[in-house]
């Protein structure tokens, strides 16, 4: 199982968090990637936890203002990113042109869907895996996995239908290993978090918490 924390724009200590996450890794073989703001993502990588962007702008270099190129991100230190995020949501053509500034650069992808449907249509752009994740429950502590499990499994089966090598993450209220162990019944091969470790008290606990269930 893969758990990618998204840390977003919340005020957690960016760093704090990736020592943790990089902590917990080492000490459980669990994959563990922190994906923080992009201004962090040098700070992050930097202690050497697997780092992944927010997003990628479907752009090359140029005269983009304002845009995040893929190759900046992965200069700064990130592996993989984020697109079509649920709450930086793009349209088709822009996810494709994320998708491929993103290869260009070397960056693994996680194509963000909001339900079966658009996991289809996701992973027929050839990402390296989607992620289904009901708006409705992101960030309120309800987890997907057992709150609406249906949608997982539909997801799974709409990926399935594309191109059976593209894994599918869920995320949305993910918080403890109870959820990423319904998670993964439910035929997720990762998930997609970020309140359950970028507010919690202790980052350190709530990761091993939620490796408890890999
Ligand atoms: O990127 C993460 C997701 O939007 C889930 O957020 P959440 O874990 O706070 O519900």
């Amino acid at each position: 199982m893969f758990v990618l924390v998204n840390l977003k724009a919340y005020p957690c200590d960016p760093v704090a968090v990736a020592n943790a996450a990089a902590t917990v890794a080492d000490d459980t073989d669990a994959r563990i990637a922190v994906a923080p703001q992009a201004a962090h993502l040098s700070a992050v990588a930097g202690t050497g936890v697997e780092t992944w962007a927010q997003h990628v702008d479907g752009v090359e270099h140029g005269s983009h203002t304002g845009s995040t190129l893929a190759e900046a991100v992965a200069d700064a230190g990130a592996v993989g990113t984020l697109i079509n995020h649920s709450e930086r949501r793009l349209r088709l053509a822009d996810v494709d042109a994320g998708l491929r500034a993103a290869e260009r650069a070397g960056l693994e992808t996680v194509v963000c869907a909001n339900n079966p449907r658009q996991v289809g249509a996701a992973t027929a752009l050839g990402p390296d895996a989607v992620a289904v994740e009901p708006p409705e429950l992101i960030g309120t502590g309800t987890p997907v996995s057992q709150a609406d499990p249906d949608v997982v499994e539909d997801a799974v089966a709409a990926a399935a239908a594309v191109d059976e090598s593209v894994p599918v993450l869920c995320g949305a209220g993910i918080s403890t290993g109870e959820d990423l162990a319904a998670a993964r019944e439910l035929g997720s091969e990762g998930v997609l978090l970020a309140s359950g470790v970028a507010k919690a008290d202790d980052p350190e606990a709530a990761l091993r918490d939620l490796v408890s269930g890999v």
